[in-house]
């Protein structure tokens, strides 16, 4: 199984420092090794970390245009609505960096603003599929998963990642590669979301997770003493927590030198 390593910062802004320059080394290791780099988004407060992109080294040195970018859950609705996962992540970072429009997959507009979760699931799916076979995204070993190259996700403070709840049936799915739930007990209730099997393909999977509202699942995910969705999180090569001071605050004493 792959390592679940933690680095714990005293602040978001060295957290959001660091987490450039992780995303940034895959990005040229990825590059260079298929020319593709397949990055899956989450909503919430993910986006307002990666600010640091937008500045030197990385606005210049990264291979923007090898960038694909994915999301692993979105809220049902359309682009332009405030709730919209898309909207938020092409507000707060996809405008300002040159990936091209082309390598940027979201959730099917009209659907979205239809409302129809069930569809815009399967419609994402099917994109997906699709990317696959334009070896756009890579499939995990003999399982057929899909495998993306790196995942940058968050956890609520309830232990939820994606749109993956605790006690909500979605995080049982084994076969399909992307669900949806209409009872979200975070607001939006309609979203669809990527499957515990296909998170946990990705190459790497990182949960950034600040604020002491995380705090008392971010110690239960990370130690297993609740069955948390977060705490199950996995992936091929490994798992790197970032975590601010607060949000390391419960875990067990010696777990959280800062770095
Ligand atoms: O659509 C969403 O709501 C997000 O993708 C969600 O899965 C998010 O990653 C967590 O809820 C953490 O959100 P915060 O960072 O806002 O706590």
């Amino acid at each position: 199984m792959a390592p679940v390593k933690r680095r714990v910062f005293q602040s978001k802004k060295q957290m959001a420092e660091e987490l450039a320059k992780y995303t940034a080394d895959l990005s040229s290791k990825f590059c260079k090794e298929r020319g593709i780099f397949t990055v899956v988004l989450s909503g919430g407060d993910l986006i307002s970390w990666l600010w640091k992109f937008l500045e030197a080294p990385y606005i210049d040195s990264v291979e923007w245009s090898k960038w694909h970018i994915f999301w692993v859950d979105e809220r049902v609705c359309g682009w332009d609505d405030t709730d919209s996962n898309y909207k938020l992540a092409y507000d707060g970072f996809l405008s300002k960096v040159p990936i091209p429009a082309e390598n940027i997959y979201a959730i099917d507009n009209g659907l979205g603003a239809q409302g129809n979760a069930e569809l815009a699931a399967e419609r994402y799916e099917e994109c997906l599929k699709q990317k696959v076979n334009q070896n756009i995204i890579r499939t995990y070993k003999s399982s057929g998963f899909p495998q993306f190259d790196l995942q940058l996700l968050g956890m609520g403070p309830d232990g939820h990642m994606a749109s993956l709840f605790p006690g909500h049936d979605q995080i049982n799915e084994k076969v399909k590669w992307v669900t949806h739930i209409t009872d979200s007990p975070k607001p939006p209730p309609k979203r669809i979301t990527f499957t515990l099997p296909v998170i946990n393909c990705a190459s790497y999977n990182v949960m950034a997770v600040c604020d002491k509202e995380q705090a008392d699942s971010a110690a239960a995910a990370l130690t297993h003493t609740k069955d948390l969705p977060a705490g199950r999180l996995t992936a091929d090569v490994e798992v790197v927590w970032f975590l601010d001071q607060a949000a390391a605050s419960k875990l067990p004493h010696g777990w959280c030198s800062i770095l």
